[in-house]
């Protein structure tokens, strides 16, 4: 538009000049500027100011804009354009406008209206705008205030609450109280006139709680006290009044004649609000704001809980640092449970350092560990072993020590009389029942001698095969009686007995046995045994020796007053006031009462109903009987006894203790259990090594093996039958117990020893029917004893039977080399003589060069005359050639001879 104006004020300039070369404007005006002229609804414009000499325009006039003749337009028009540049050329006065000139004239102030006019409305628009936007800044300023003030009071709400619980709990039944006294006329209870803030009573806040009286302001009508706000209210009053809001489904009691009154301001407000006191306008309002105030409290109070929760998870401090156990191997939720964490944040950290694991998978320690450091807490680090720590107990103060009988252990060679002489001892006899007229497994048993002394025997048998229990028992025993024939005098296994008396480091007493028989020699015992460093009292020496004859019961008063001198000596001593503790000495699986276990108490006292565990199995004591079948409540130091109740078999030696409770027996066993599994399976995969090097080890003949079941009666016959058959085993030919146990022979045992091509050894058990018919069935062999020497013998024909052939050589002759062809097919051959016995085709040859063996092989041809011939005799000449040999020389000699095997002895 400018433009426009532009051009016809440089249209009029141009076309002014020509005509009569006044210029009006430039002439007469003095002085020129522009004003701002500012409305009282806020429009405002700028006109240009002319000021002219010799005509002076109105005062007042808004702008002389042009002069009288001239339609100069409305007053305030707009500028001129080029207006500062010296002013426009106006057309000249008395010459009638042309019709252009008019409708150009018209045409710019028809835009100049219009331009106007857009001014105007942009200008009141933009008022609008302002005051609007003002408006808002205000509402929105408003609404935060509200709404800090909502959280302030909610904050400070949540405060009291906590803090006041309890005192408001009082302040509750004081209330009630209260207004029971106050259900007269005059209605008012004192907790609604009283000044203050009261505690709001939680009996009150929570809903469906017990009403208080009905006419009872503080609690009345909570949904109608929730409609009827108070106006005017300041943030803590409408506070007080939200709980009793929020908590719809309190029983609603409408209050008796509510005053209609304005709430007044202050402290006692709440209390004039629980007492009733409202108006109808705020009742009113209150509808709005009781929505409103339900929907911000949730709001606020949610923005409260997030903003503390991310305070706590941003404040260092407040970081919870945990310890950490971590065992061998845990799965991922187990771990992230112990550090309190998600298991989904476990499984990325976990992912993060490259491990993929889910959450019920295993992750070992070392993973473990890397991942609660990365959650910044502390790890401890424990093995499954830990379960046993603190199971031996505390060390007893010397205060505690009572005296204990010994315990005595017999030992020595086959026959010499142990058990006679333990039956003499306790007028008892097993001997007679034993199966082959030996001792099959340990014995305890608790004897009173003449003087009221009470000594424990454990009877160790005296085949060698039990060498391994005889050794444990000289670790329980505190006194060990070598029983030495004195027909027979000291045996191989009267020297081991000596060996793993003095190892175990314990006193021997030497009982010089059978000095009934006639023609006996004792002094010849004692000679012996100084060759083992026994030195008896009467050659000068600090053993005690005893002549006795168990047949005859003769000097048996004098062995056991050797025992108690002994047992003085030792100082034996244990505390009897504390959990029982011992060692197995026996057990076996009976037919009628399960697993029993005869076990040896050697500290505190085993009771009735005590739950053991006796190496990997446990149970409680169901019933205790000592060696003569007598039932006991207790069991004190140094007594045998059989206890009824465990779980399973436990092995023998192993050691016994009473535990606090089930969880931990279990927790103690299992681990143990564990141990076992893997320790059989460690031997096994040992045993086995990988699949070829076994492929390797047959197909050399390097190695066979006689793979053995072995089902037994009780725990110590399969110990030492494993004992026994270990010691069958020889280099070539191992004996190998697959499973040694004690029980039926089952259908597992069959399956077991089928797949291993085993031999099932049943000892004084028999196999299931199931379990023969598999056996039948499946051609696995069963062999039944019940001596155990028959197992050895018949094991060993086994091993014999499987043992290598014996590979041996046999000369054949000697060929003497006497000249070398070259045959390109054959290679080089050697035409040579027979000298010495003859050769045969494939027989082994050595070439012999200067009587040293240069090549061991095999002949390839051998031909007489190009014929291939099976055999050359002496003084014969015949063609031979070596497999994949080609070296030899005239002169050479060739040995030949020929491997047969035969059968190992
Ligand atoms: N004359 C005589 N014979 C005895 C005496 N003691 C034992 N015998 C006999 O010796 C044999 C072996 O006695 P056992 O008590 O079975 O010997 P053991 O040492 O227990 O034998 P194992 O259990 O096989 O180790 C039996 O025939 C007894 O009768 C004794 O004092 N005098």
């Amino acid at each position: 538009m400018s433009d426009q104006n532009e051009q016809d004020a440089a249209k009029n300039r141009l076309s002014l000049r020509p005509s009569g070369g006044r210029l009006e404007l430039g002439g007469k005006t003095v002085d020129a500027g522009s004003v701002r002229q500012s409305f009282s609804h806020g429009r405002s414009k700028v006109v240009q100011v002319e000021v002219r000499k010799k005509r002076v325009g109105a005062p007042g006039a808004p702008a002389p804009a042009g002069t009288g003749s001239a339609p100069s337009g409305r007053p305030g028009g707009p500028p001129r354009s080029g207006g500062g540049g010296g002013g426009g050329a106006r057309p000249q006065a008395g010459r009638p406008l042309t019709q252009a000139e008019l409708a150009t004239r018209q045409r710019v102030l028809e835009e100049n209206r219009r331009m106007e006019a857009q001014r105007e409305r942009e200008a009141r628009e933009r008022q609008a705008l302002m005051v609007r936007s003002a408006a808002e800044e205000a509402a929105r300023k408003a609404e935060e205030e509200r709404r800090a003030a909502e959280e302030a009071a909610l904050r400070a709400e949540e405060e009291a609450r906590l803090k006041a619980e309890e005192e408001a709990r009082k302040a509750a039944e004081a209330a009630a109280a209260a207004v029971a006294a106050a259900t007269q006329p005059t209605g008012a209870p004192p907790a609604a006139r009283r000044p203050g803030p009261v505690p709001v009573s939680p009996a009150l806040r929570r809903p469906g709680a017990a009403p208080a009286a009905p006419g009872a302001p503080a609690a009345a009508a909570p949904g109608a006290a929730a409609r009827l706000t108070l106006k005017g209210r300041g943030a803590e009053e409408e506070e007080e009044r939200r709980p009793v809001v929020r908590r719809p489904g309190a029983p609603v009691i409408p209050a008796k004649k509510p005053v209609l009154a304005p709430a007044k301001k202050g402290p006692a407000g709440g209390a004039d609000r629980r007492g009733g006191r409202i108006d109808v306008q705020a009742a009113i309002e209150g509808e709005d704001d009781r929505s409103r105030s339900l929907a911000s409290v949730r709001r606020a109070r949610e923005r409260e809980r997030r903003q503390q929760e991310l305070a706590r998870l941003r404040s260092g401090n407040e970081r919870v640092v945990r310890d950490v156990i971590l065992p061998e191997t845990i799965t991922v939720q187990e771990l992230a449970n112990r550090m309190a964490a998600r298991a989904g944040e476990v499984v990325k950290a976990l992912f993060k350092m490259g491990v993929m694991a889910t959450i019920t998978q295993s992750i070992d320690a070392d993973t473990a560990e890397l991942v609660v450091q990365e959650f910044g807490h502390r790890v401890r680090r424990v093995t499954d072993a830990d379960v046993e720590i603190g199971l031996e107990g505390a060390t007893d103060e010397e205060d505690d020590l009572f005296a204990r009988p010994p315990v005595v252990t017999i030992m020595g060679h086959v026959d010499h009389g142990k058990t006679s002489l333990l039956d003499a001892l306790r007028k008892t006899d097993v001997a007679a029942h034993e199966a082959g007229g030996i001792t099959q497994h340990i014995g305890a048993y608790q004897v009173v001698s003449p003087s009221g002394q009470k000594i424990t025997f454990i009877d160790t048998p005296g085949h060698e095969a039990f060498t391994a229990m005889r050794a444990r028992g000289a670790s329980v025993t505190d006194i060990v009686v070598l029983v030495v024939a004195a027909d027979d005098g000291v045996m191989p296994q009267t020297v081991e007995a000596i060996r793993h008396a003095k190892a175990a480091n314990v006193p021997i007493i030497v009982a010089v046995n059978k000095i009934d028989k006639p023609g006996v020699n004792p002094n010849r015992v004692r000679q012996e045994l100084l060759q083992h460093e026994i030195v008896v009292e009467s050659l000068g020496g600090e053993t005690q020796e005893i002549e006795v004859s168990a047949l005859k019961g003769t000097n048996l008063d004098k062995l056991e007053e050797a025992i108690s001198l002994q047992a003085e000596v030792l100082d034996l001593r244990a505390n009897p006031h504390r959990a029982g503790e011992g060692t197995v000495i026996e057990s076996k699986l009976d037919r009628g009462r399960g697993p029993v276990a005869t076990v040896l108490v050697q500290r505190g006292t085993l009771e009735q109903g005590d739950i053991v565990v006796a190496g990997a199995e446990w149970g409680r004591v169901r019933a205790m009987l000592d060696d003569k079948g007598r039932q006991l409540k207790e069991a004190d130091p140094s007594l045998p006894v059989e206890i009824l109740g465990l779980s399973g078999v436990p092995a023998a030696g192993e050691p016994f203790v009473a535990v606090e409770d089930e969880t931990r027996a279990r927790e103690i066993t299992e681990y143990r259990q564990r141990k076992l599994r893997e320790k059989a399976a460690a031997a096994n995969s040992a045993a086995r090594g990988t699949l070829d090097q076994m492929l390797a080890r047959i197909q050399a003949g390097e190695q066979k093996e006689v793979a053995v079941v072995v089902k037994a009666d009780v725990q110590g016959s399969a110990e030492a039958l494993g004992v026994t058959l270990g010691k069958l085993s020889r280099d070539e030919v191992r004996v190998r117990v697959l499973h040694s146990a004690v029980g039926q022979i089952t259908e597992s045992d069959i399956q077991l020893a089928k797949a291993s091509n085993a031999v099932v050894v049943a000892f004084n058990v028999r196999a299931t029917t199931q379990a023969r018919e598999m056996a039948n069935r499946d051609g696995v062999e069963i062999r039944y004893y019940s001596i155990i020497y028959e197992v050895a013998d018949d094991i060993e024909k086994l091993v014999r039977g499987k043992l290598a052939p014996i590979q041996r050589e046999k000369f054949l002759g000697y060929a003497q080399i006497l000249q070398v062809f070259e045959v390109k097919r054959l290679g080089n051959v050697a035409g040579c003589r027979v000298t010495e016995g003859m050769v045969r085709r494939g027989c082994g040859v050595r070439l012999l060069r200067d009587g040293v063996v240069i090549h061991q092989g095999e002949l390839s041809t051998l031909r007489r005359f190009k014929d291939d011939v099976k055999e050359v005799t002496n003084g014969y000449e015949c063609g031979m050639s070596f497999a994949n040999y080609n070296d030899i020389r005239v002169g050479d000699q060739i040995e030949c001879y020929e491997v047969e095997t035969v059968a190992a002895v």
